[in-house]
């Protein structure tokens, strides 16, 4: 087995037995090859070289595409030396694997804390022997076991070293799965679950509905704040904004904004004044009397970016690129703004997927450009705005006491018409990684949240 990279087939049998022992959950598959395939304007001009499998994973598109090829890169021991092969199916070169990275990824008890998971030596000190004294395989190459020049032993899987940079990972990564788009039509069977089987189960099919539709309504619960707040904090703990932390609100601006009045608000995203906009919102309707109105839309962000991919690829382009400023300022002493303007439809770095939607009229500040390029903006926001505005995008529903929503504020827009009398709401914001950390442990299986948290 030294010195010759293993076989194909033997890399495929191996892989393909690895692949029996991961999450069985359906990865995202390539979806919507239109999109993946339709480039918008060329305004990405890739310099020479880069492959186009590379370019393609970068290019920014509304929905996540699963690249093939994980599995054909091949591994070469040698006894001193470690080698992977290349990136892309492009680009078949093998590359060295220091050792260096084998000891700072050496997972035994001495080297990463059994409880923490913390790394707890560093090779930066020049005190952690990384010379590699010897290489050995087992298990039919499965495993790699290699020896430094102090005797220190580690073992890789051939697995770990194959998918450490590929989408695979990264989806696991980020617990990201094929969404599902929606529309109005929607209405006929909204995702939901019951109260009852959250508080038997927990909160992994709840988590696991909005992960994939953006939104979800708990039916049959309590319709009582303590309730609403203990539900919450089985996700994740609640955010503290200027708002405060669980929210019950009625329309009396107690704080100076408009969700805190009677007035209409138009689909938006909340928390854009924010740096990072809060991960989840709840939305739970406790009464509503002497009075009507107060109905309540939800708009699927991921599928109208889709929308606006598809008719006006440079109107989403231009979405992507001019980042927007939003501001909280209602509040004695309070004058909020984000760290830097933020696109209205931003894009995974590396994987190129569209990861979060930011669209608030009303808290809207500035646009990060000159005037050209905010005229430029105004027409590609217009067609967004028209987009989101079209009654067959609007989910429009009446909020029951007893049936809260709760929705992804990087996916979803919200809004609500105006209304009369006395309405009371309550909820509250969990931070995205909360969020993500919660759906992960409730919906991976442990062997995927380990292979796809500390990759090196
Ligand atoms: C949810 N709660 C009532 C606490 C606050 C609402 C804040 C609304 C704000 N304009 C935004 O879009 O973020
Ligand atoms: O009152 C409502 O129905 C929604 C208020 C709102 O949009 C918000 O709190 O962000």
């Amino acid at each position: 087995m030294i010195g010759e990279p293993l076989s194909r087939r033997c890399a495929a049998q191996l892989s393909s037995s690895a692949r029996k022992t991961t999450n069985p959950r359906r990865l995202p598959q390539v979806w919507s090859a239109s999109y993946a395939s339709q480039a918008p304007d060329q305004v990405n001009t890739w310099p020479k070289g880069i492959s186009l499998e590379r370019q393609h994973a970068r290019m920014i598109r509304p929905v996540p595409v699963v690249l093939s090829g994980a599995h054909d890169r091949l591994i070469r021991v040698n006894r001193t030396s470690l080698e992977v092969q290349g990136q892309s199916s492009a680009d078949a070169s093998y590359i060295p694997i220091s050792g260096r990275w084998l000891r700072d990824n050496c997972g035994c008890n001495q080297c990463r804390n059994p409880e923490t998971g913390q790394r707890q030596m560093n090779v930066f000190k020049g005190v952690v022997n990384c010379d590699i004294a010897r290489i050995e395989t087992s298990k039919g190459g499965a495993l790699i076991h290699v020896t430094f020049g102090d005797e220190h032993q580690t073992t890789f899987t051939q697995e770990q070293l194959r998918l450490r940079s590929h989408s695979e990972t990264h989806y696991k990564r980020h617990g990201i799965v094929q969404p599902t788009m929606w529309n109005a039509g929607i209405s006929s069977d909204p995702p939901s679950v019951e109260f009852a089987s959250v508080e038997k189960e927990g909160v992994g099919l709840l988590l696991q509905k909005i992960r994939v539709y953006g939104f979800c309504f708990v039916d049959g619960m309590p319709a009582t704040p303590e309730a609403t707040e203990s539900l919450l904090t089985m996700i994740g703990p609640i955010r503290n904004t200027h708002y405060g932390g669980f929210y019950d609100f009625t329309s009396n601006l107690s704080s100076k904004d408009t969700a805190y009045t009677n007035e209409s608000l138009e689909p938006h995203t909340d928390n854009t004044y924010f740096t990072e906009p809060t991960g989840l919102q709840a939305l739970h309707l406790l009464s509503h009397t002497d009075g009507s109105g107060g109905q309540s839309s939800l708009v699927d962000g991921f599928g109208v970016a889709a929308q606006l991919y598809e008719s006006d690829p440079k109107a989403y382009r231009f979405l992507s690129t001019y980042g927007v400023l939003g501001h909280a300022s209602g509040n004695e002493g309070i004058s909020i703004q984000p760290s830097h303007a933020v696109p209205v439809l931003s894009h995974h770095p590396r994987m190129g997927f569209l990861e979060q939607v930011r669209w608030n009229n009303a808290d809207r500040a500035g646009i990060d450009g000159n005037f050209t390029a905010v005229e430029k903006w105004y027409s590609a926001a217009a067609k967004f705005d028209a987009l989101i505005s079209k009654p067959e995008n609007q989910y429009v529903f009446q909020l029951q006491p007893g049936r809260p929503v709760i929705f992804d504020n990087w996916r979803c827009l919200h809004g609500r018409t105006a209304f009369t009398g006395k309405r009371r709401m309550c909820g509250g914001y969990i931070n995205r990684d909360d969020f993500i950390s919660k759906y992960r442990a409730t919906n991976m299986t442990e062997e995927d949240i380990r292979a796809s948290t500390v990759t090196g």
